[in-house]
């Protein structure tokens, strides 16, 4: 078969004194995602989507979080180092879609602007590439604005 689909899935706690930044786009709010990078829950989410599809293992695995080189490193480095290790396996993307469960904030405002990034590092268009903002209706960790959920789904096809 010539396509093959990934999938990933991320969570990151919600902190004071971090900045929140999701699809590379830093966002205005109280709290940020603590991470050993910049705890980007959405492109850790398509990361390990693409690794997946491309049967590469996961984002921990290429990026260990004890390696002092991935301290506050942009995940959209790693995502674009992770495409490349896809790319060299004959695969390329054809499209994206993705999920964002964050109970605050509102992230319509900033979706169009994370598809830019996403596609710009993956060579897709905005077209290419989807992004849904869900709360959690009030429910759980989430719903209590302690972390921020991050899920993707990537198609692949061969180059
Ligand atoms: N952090 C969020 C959460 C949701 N949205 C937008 O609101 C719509 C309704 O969300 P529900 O969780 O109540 O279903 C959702 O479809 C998004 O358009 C958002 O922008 N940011
Ligand atoms: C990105 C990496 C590497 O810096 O660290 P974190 O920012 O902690 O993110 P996580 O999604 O927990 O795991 C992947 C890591 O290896």
């Amino acid at each position: 078969m010539n396509i093959r689909v990934g999938q990933g899935y991320d969570v990151h706690q919600l902190v004071a004194g971090r900045p929140l930044i999701l699809g590379g786009v830093t966002i205005d709010h109280h709290k940020g995602l603590l991470g050993h990078s910049d705890a980007d829950a959405l492109l850790h989410a398509l990361t390990d989507a693409l690794l997946g599809a491309a049967a590469l293992g996961d984002i921990g695995h290429h990026f260990p979080d004890t390696a002092s080189e991935f301290k506050g490193a942009d995940s959209r480095v790693l995502l674009r180092e992770a495409y490349k290790s896809v790319q060299a396996q004959g695969w390329k993307v054809v499209n994206v879609d993705t999920t964002i469960i964050a109970q605050q904030p509102k992230l319509k405002p900033h979706l169009l602007a994370m598809r830019e990034n996403i596609a710009a590092d993956l060579g897709l268009t905005v077209h290419d590439v989807n992004i849904k903002g869900k709360t959690n209706e009030k429910l759980g960790y989430l719903g209590r604005e302690e972390g921020i959920e991050a899920q993707a789904v990537v198609l692949l096809v061969a180059a």
